[in-house]
Order: C-alpha cells, then structure tokens, then sequence
C-alpha cells in the first residue's frame, strides 16, 4: 500500500493534537484515502522538551532538513507568528507539498500568496482550522454555498474571548483568573494579547470575507475591539436586562463595500449567539437562497482543532473539487442596501449628564441603557473619552425593567 507521508510544524497544543489524531485513526484514514498516512517529521523550536513521539519520527529543530526528506506530501504547519512560517510554507509549495495551516494571523497577511503560488505549483491548501477551531465553517463556504450569495456573515470567533466573558457571568471570575484558565486549556494564544484585543477574531474575519466575498475592507476600516473593557459589573448590568456580552465579528456587503467590525454586543435570549457559552464558537451565514443558517461547535482546542486540519488533511490528498469563486456582485443584483441610520438601544458606561441622547433606564450605579444613533454616541465619545458604549443586537424587552418611563438627558 502507497503512503502518504507528512511533516508537522510545532508540537504544542494543536501539532501535538494532530500527531496524536493521526495515530488513533490510522484505519480511517487508510478507508478513506485508500493510503496509509505516516507522519515522517515533526519541527520544534526547543530541543530540550520531552516529546512522546515514536523513534522512527525525524524530530528536528531545522525546517531544511524536512525539506530534504525523501518523500514528502503534506506539511502540516501548527506554530506561531508570521515568520518563520510564511517562509517555511512557501517552501514547501515550492518543494510540491500540499500545505495545511493554522495560522490566522500568517493566513490573513499572507494566504492569498500561499493560494496563488499553490495553483502554480498544482498542489492544495487546507485553512480550515483557521477561523473558528473545530466548526467546518471553510469547507461549509467554499465546497458547500458555491451558488448562494451571502449578503452578511455574523460569527462569535474567539474562543478565549467567549470563554472569559462566560466564565466571568456563570462563575463570577474575574478577567485576570479566567484568562488564566483559557490559557491552561490551550485555547489562548502564546501571547493572549490577540485574543482579547480582538486582533484574532478580526483575522478570522478577514479570512472569512476573502472566501465570501473575494475581497477584504480596506483594514484601517474596520471597528475592531476586543473585551478588556467589560467588566464584572457591565456583565451584571447586561443580567438584569437579561443580556449577555458576545463578541461578535460581522461582515456584509453594501452598496459594493465590504463593512466589517470586530467588539462585543450584548444579544438577548432569542439570538443565537446568548446560548453559545464557554469555548464554543458559532457563525451565522446570511444568504439569498437558504436564508441563515448557524453552525456552531468548539472554536479552540487540541481535539477540535485537530478535527479541522485532519479533515483539511483527506481535502487535500483528494483531488481538487471545484471551489467556490466568489463573484463580485453589484448593488442591482441585490437590490440596493442604502439605511437611514435608526437609533438603537446601547449600554453605556461614562456617560456625563445633557449628553442630548435619550436615556431609558439607570441599570445601575453609571450604567445606563440608551437610545441613540450610532453616529451621535460616536461624536460624545470623542468629546467624553472614557465612555464605553456597546449595542444591542436585535430587540430588547423593556417589559423586564421596572419602569418603562424614557427620559432626556
Ligand atoms: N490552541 C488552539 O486552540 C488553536 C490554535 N491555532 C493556531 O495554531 C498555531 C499553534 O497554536 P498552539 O498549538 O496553541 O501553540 P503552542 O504555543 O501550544 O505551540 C506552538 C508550537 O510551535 C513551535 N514553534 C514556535 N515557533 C517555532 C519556530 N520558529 N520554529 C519551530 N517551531 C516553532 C513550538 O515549539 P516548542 O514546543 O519547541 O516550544 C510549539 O511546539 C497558532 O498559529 C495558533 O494561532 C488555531 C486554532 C486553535
Ligand atoms: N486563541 C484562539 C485559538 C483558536 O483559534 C481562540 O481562542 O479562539
């Protein structure tokens, strides 16, 4: 029987997860592809560390020398940062490897090359784990919704980010001690600070609209915000309203424009996201034809993210099936979008007296549900800095505060 053999980069959460995933489910893979898989190589960048890995697997701490290995297919890359990694995969397209990634933060800088430079040397790319950990999102978009056009994608796409918040509101945790679970169950990054400044989920965004769309915004464009400004007492206002903080990326296309913003919103009962608790992620996907649908799953994770770069692994070693082109769609194919911009509900924290928006109710000590145009509170806040100010997706019942009396102020 033929044999596949692979190469993993990194041995930490996700590599580790991979390479132990290939073991246990030899025989699927050998069902399904008809070949045996073998993992030949495994790079690490401390030699010092203790590996559980078989003697016959080449460990090394030099990416050349798995370049110069006899056979190689499939490079498996699970580290971190940019560089190295962009370098190393572009390697190995060029040695004639498929290459499979995890790297949000690579892939949104650097994907397009890696896709380009893949179709010239007529090998696959596999970036399903990317964007949400285990939900096969990617594969959903690109082999699954090729003739649909999505008009809106709307996704809770950090796991850490989601598992803070959820840990801060059930367990009544602070910041501090839950980002330190997040970081001991291998859902954070190495350095948290892209979790939870919302950089990760604004890669994930852009990955996204690549796929959807065939384009990005422009980058300086987009409202990105991460969590470190709730706290435990925004999350007890967001209760007595019965509505919880989700940081949520979204992504549509208006009038041509691609319009993307990355923060956290507060959604009631019947959206949703207010179920997705802990590490879970989920990605609702607005279009024409089957109108929404939402996945949902584990977004971070040794298993989950195995999940999706071994499922990446059978995509890959399979051939190429045609993939989803998004087409460029003008506004008369959707009928045009223009809004006038409507008030909507916020919370709001730092918000000084005769700001002129429309205050509905003192939710407690500083926090105050408004009613407000987002253009109005966007010119406070730069008169007010300090103000923090957070909207609310969908409808609100008013019938859970005790008065319903709308005052000005
Ligand atoms: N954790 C998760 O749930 C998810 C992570 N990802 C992404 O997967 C990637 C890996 O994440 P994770 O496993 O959590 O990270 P870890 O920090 O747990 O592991 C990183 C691994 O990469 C190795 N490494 C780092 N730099 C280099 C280098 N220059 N050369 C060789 N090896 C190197 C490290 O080596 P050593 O062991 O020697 O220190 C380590 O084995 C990241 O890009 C992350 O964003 C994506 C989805 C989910
Ligand atoms: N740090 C990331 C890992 C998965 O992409 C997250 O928490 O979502």
């Amino acid at each position: 029987m033929s044999i596949i053999k692979v190469a993993i980069l990194g041995f930490g959460t996700v590599g580790e997860g991979v390479y132990r995933t290939i073991q246990s489910h030899a025989a699927e893979f050998t069902a399904v592809l008809g070949k045996k898989v073998e993992v030949a190589a495994i790079l690490i960048k401390n030699k010092h560390k203790n590996r559980d890995v078989g003697e016959e697997v080449l460990l090394t701490t030099d990416f050349d020398e798995i370049l110069g290995l006899p056979q190689l297919d499939v490079v498996i890359e699970a580290i971190v940062d940019k560089e190295p990694t962009f370098t190393f995969l572009k390697k190995a397209i060029a040695r004639g490897c498929h290459i499979i990634t995890a790297n949000k933060e690579m892939f949104a800088h650097h994907g397009k090359e890696l896709l380009d430079l893949s179709k010239k040397n007529n090998v696959s790319v596999g970036y399903e784990a990317t964007v949400a950990g285990g939900i096969p999102v990617i594969q959903t978009l690109r082999q699954l919704l090729k003739i649909n056009r999505v008009s809106l994608i709307q996704g809770i796409l950090n796991g850490t980010s989601n598992f803070i918040l959820s840990e801060m509101r059930e367990k009544k945790q602070s910041f501090a001690e839950s980002l330190c679970q997040a970081q001991e169950n291998g859902y954070a990054e190495a350095d948290p600070t892209n979790d939870i400044e919302g950089f990760d989920a604004f890669y994930k965004a852009m990955i996204l609209s690549r796929i959807v769309f065939g384009e990005e915004p422009e980058w300086r464009d987009v409202e990105r915000q991460g969590i470190t400004s709730i706290t435990s007492e925004l999350i007890a206002a967001a209760e007595k309203l019965e509505l919880r903080f989700k940081h949520v990326a979204s992504i549509s296309r208006e009038d041509g424009y691609i319009i993307a913003s990355v923060k956290p919103v507060l959604v009631g009962n019947e959206n949703p996201f207010y179920h997705v608790e802990g590490v879970e992620n989920a990605v609702n996907v607005h279009s024409d034809i089957v109108g929404r649908i939402t996945l949902q799953g584990p977004g971070a994770g040794m298993f989950p993210t195995a999940s999706a770069m071994i499922e990446d692994l059978v995509y890959v070693c399979q051939s190429r099936p045609a993939e989803r082109n998004a087409v460029k769609i003008t506004a008369e194919c959707i009928g045009s979008s223009k809004t006038v911009e409507q008030k909507e509900y916020w919370l709001v924290q730092g918000l000084a007296e005769s700001s002129g928006v429309t205050l509905v109710e003192e939710v407690s000590e500083g926090i105050l549900l408004i009613e407000a145009a987002k253009k109005d509170l966007d010119v406070l806040a730069a008169q007010q800095p300090g103000i923090c100010y957070f909207s609310i997706l969908g409808e609100i019942d008013l019938s859970v505060l005790n008065k319903a009396a709308v005052t000005v102020i």
